[in-house]
């Protein structure tokens, strides 16, 4: 299709728009094409060998022969709205923000792209079971995400599972004399791990990609949505491991699921599937595997675009009318647990895990 003149004188006023310089090669190239289809071919005479910018000026004319007044028309005008394209594509990946990912930890992976800190447990191979140290990092992540600039914090998994929850060699190589030791370091560093999920300051956004156990399940009652794939399974067999609830389960399933559900799930290690724990209200809504990361990505994002301050005072605020009453439970839970990790069934059922007689 040929270009008209007022295309042509068009695209030489787009031209002047450009803001980045494309190169002495496309200059070259535009004033060649510009000649030609506003006086010709040419037929002026070759500058001298020490005039190297004529020269190269004159090389390029020259070097599109006999090509129609027409066809140099159109292709300055292509030239010009390809370069044009090419600036605001970059332009648009210039504004998009980068991933930035935060350094120091080992355990977990923390990033924050388009207004959400994303908290991924990263010991896929361990079914992101969480030892002390990922106890630890989990808390400074917590911390950290609560002050930085995102809207909204996610905590996900990395692999098939979201989290096989307490790691059992956490309670393993402990000396008989240093087993009261182990409880009650376990229970300072269980109570100031719940602590974080209480005292959250912001939307906390827990995006379940596969199997829950533990402590991983019973603190999503203290996320603010909970999204599940549907492959997601949620099992807190604290009966089973010798343990009682913790993460403020033993107040807030109640709450969530009623009495008589949370006395499955806390009392007899009933596991529900995605959608019955939909059901019981502990997850928000369930996503087909196949889609659930793009779904639920481009949600989070729309999210995370709403205004930061209204969002953070208003999740403070529900938060405020439970607070003390959380951090009162999450206290009687870590003392009854330092009794349990010390007990016969406890040691048993851990012993029975590492013997692999005891698989959940
Ligand atoms: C500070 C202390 C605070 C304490 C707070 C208390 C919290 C309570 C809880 O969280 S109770 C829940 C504890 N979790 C469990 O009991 C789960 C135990 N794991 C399993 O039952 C299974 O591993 C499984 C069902 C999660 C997965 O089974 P599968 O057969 O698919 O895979 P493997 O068993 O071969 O697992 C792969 C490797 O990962 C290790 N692993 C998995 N989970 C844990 C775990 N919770 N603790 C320790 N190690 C775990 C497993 O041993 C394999 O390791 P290996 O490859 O080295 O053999």
């Amino acid at each position: 299709m040929q270009v008209s003149q007022e295309d042509f004188e068009k695209a030489q006023e787009q031209l002047k728009l450009l803001k980045k310089d494309p190169g002495n090669e496309t200059k070259l190239k535009l004033y060649a094409l510009f000649k030609q289809a506003t006086e010709g071919p040419c037929n002026s005479p070759k500058p001298g060998m020490l005039d190297f910018v004529k020269k190269a000026k004159w090389d390029a004319w020259n070097s599109l022969g006999n090509l129609s007044q027409d066809n140099a028309k159109q292709q300055y005008t292509e030239l010009v709205s390809s370069l044009l394209s090419a600036e605001s594509s970059d332009r648009k990946k210039d504004a998009s923000p980068e991933e930035s990912t935060h350094d120091g930890y080992e355990t977990i992976q923390v990033t924050t792209k388009n207004n959400i800190t994303k908290i991924m447990f990263n010991r896929p191979d361990k079914k992101n079971a969480i030892n002390h140290k990922m106890y630890r990092e989990i808390i400074k992540a917590l911390e950290e995400a609560g002050k930085d600039d995102s809207t909204i914090a996610v905590i996900t998994g990395n692999g098939d599972y979201y989290s096989s929850g307490n790691d059992l060699n956490n309670f393993t190589n402990v000396q008989p004399s240093e087993m009261e030791k182990m409880a009650k370091d376990g229970a300072v560093l269980l109570k100031e791990f719940v602590g974080h999920f209480i005292d959250f300051p912001k939307p906390l956004v827990a995006v379940v990609n596969g199997p829950a156990i533990g402590i991983c399940v019973t603190v999503l009652g203290l996320c603010d949505i909970v999204y599940a794939s549907d492959r997601a399974t949620f099992h807190s067999p604290f009966s089973q491991l010798g343990q009682s609830p913790e993460g403020c389960s033993s107040y807030l399933f109640p709450k969530i699921m009623g009495l008589a559900k949370a006395n499955e799930v806390l009392l007899f290690n009933k596991k529900l599937t995605a959608a019955e724990a939909c059901a019981q209200g502990l997850v928000t809504e369930v996503f087909p595997d196949r889609t659930f990361q793009k779904e639920v990505w481009a949600r989070l994002e729309a999210y995370a675009s709403l205004p930061k301050n209204s969002l953070a005072v208003s999740k403070q605020l529900l938060r405020s009318m439970e607070k003390e009453k959380l951090h009162a439970v999450n206290s009687k839970e870590c003392e009854v647990l330092k009794e349990r990790w010390l007990s016969d069934e406890c040691i048993n059922a851990i012993v029975s895990f590492f013997q692999k007689k005891s698989k959940l």
